[in-house]
């Protein structure tokens, strides 16, 4: 197995509040990996210390290593515009920013010095087309992001995130505020993404995880407790507390 994201006895502290503690993993290229768990077990923390959102946090302490294809992400030199730009992130909330489709998707490509209007198209319209909502929005590129569902916004911020060629594609619980339909095309999109990307989620909905996702990892009171395939985990659990979540007896 190639891992492109490794954690080696992460701790994380929200002032005295232990968070994380001890993580280790592996985390396997153009594969989808679901973190779960119940509710404040770290999931979303564990998440975002893999492109370095903890930082903003006053107070936050961190301990042990992430690499990121063998690099130290934590490292003193590490410029992390550009780590974020290798690893982007979804969040649970759709969030286009208060501009055109066209402009939400340019954004990025444009911070990062393209200008050229032939490359900004191509890119949003490959962009749009790898988040599977080219042709809902192909004629209305100059219109409001905001002006669309809440199904197609979650599907704007894929492309965004697309649009800067990551490498890794972080979700927290992105399709938690969307009806069946869109979660079932969001999905369906994750599933044809990891032939390109390296996916990592964050769900509350164990069946999601069992649908979509190729590993799966189960938190509990900030520790990892047990982590392998999803088939394996939810079949034939390692641990009696992963039995325990995964069969409804608690969380
Ligand atoms: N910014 C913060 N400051 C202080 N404590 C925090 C902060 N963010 C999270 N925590 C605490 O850290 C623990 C883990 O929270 P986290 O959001 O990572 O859990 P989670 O498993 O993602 O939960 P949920 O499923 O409810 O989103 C919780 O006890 C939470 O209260």
């Amino acid at each position: 197995m190639e891992a492109i994201l490794s954690a080696r006895n992460l701790d994380l502290y929200y002032g005295q509040t232990q968070a994380l503690k001890g993580v280790s993993i592996d985390i396997p290229a153009r594969e989808v990996t679901a973190l779960i768990g119940p509710s404040g077990c770290g999931k979303s923390t564990f998440l975002k210390t893999l492109d370095r959102m903890n930082d903003l946090v006053p107070g936050v302490t961190i301990t042990g290593s992430v690499q990121y294809r063998g690099k130290e992400i934590y490292a003193p030199d590490v410029d992390v515009t550009w780590l974020r730009k290798q690893i982007g992130m979804v969040f649970q909330k759709p969030n286009p920013f208060p501009m055109s489709i066209y402009d939400n998707i340019a954004y990025g490509p444009r911070t990062h010095g393209i200008r050229n209007k032939a490359k900004l198209d191509e890119i949003v319209e490959r962009s749009l087309r790898g988040a599977a909502i080219w042709d809902e929005v192909k004629d209305r590129l100059k219109k409001s992001a905001l002006g669309l569902s809440g199904g197609q916004q979650q599907r704007i911020c894929i492309a965004r995130a697309l649009a800067v060629e990551p490498d890794i594609l972080l979700m927290d619980e992105a399709t938690s505020a969307l009806d069946p339909i869109s979660t079932s095309k969001i999905e369906d999109l994750i599933a044809d993404l990891k032939n390109s990307y390296t996916i990592v989620i964050v769900t509350h909905n164990m069946q999601q995880a069992t649908r979509i996702s190729d590993k799966c990892a189960f938190f509990l009171l900030g520790e990892l407790i047990e982590y392998g395939d999803t088939s394996q985990l939810f079949s034939v659990p390692k641990d009696k507390r992963t039995e325990d979540y995964i069969t409804g007896r608690f969380g």
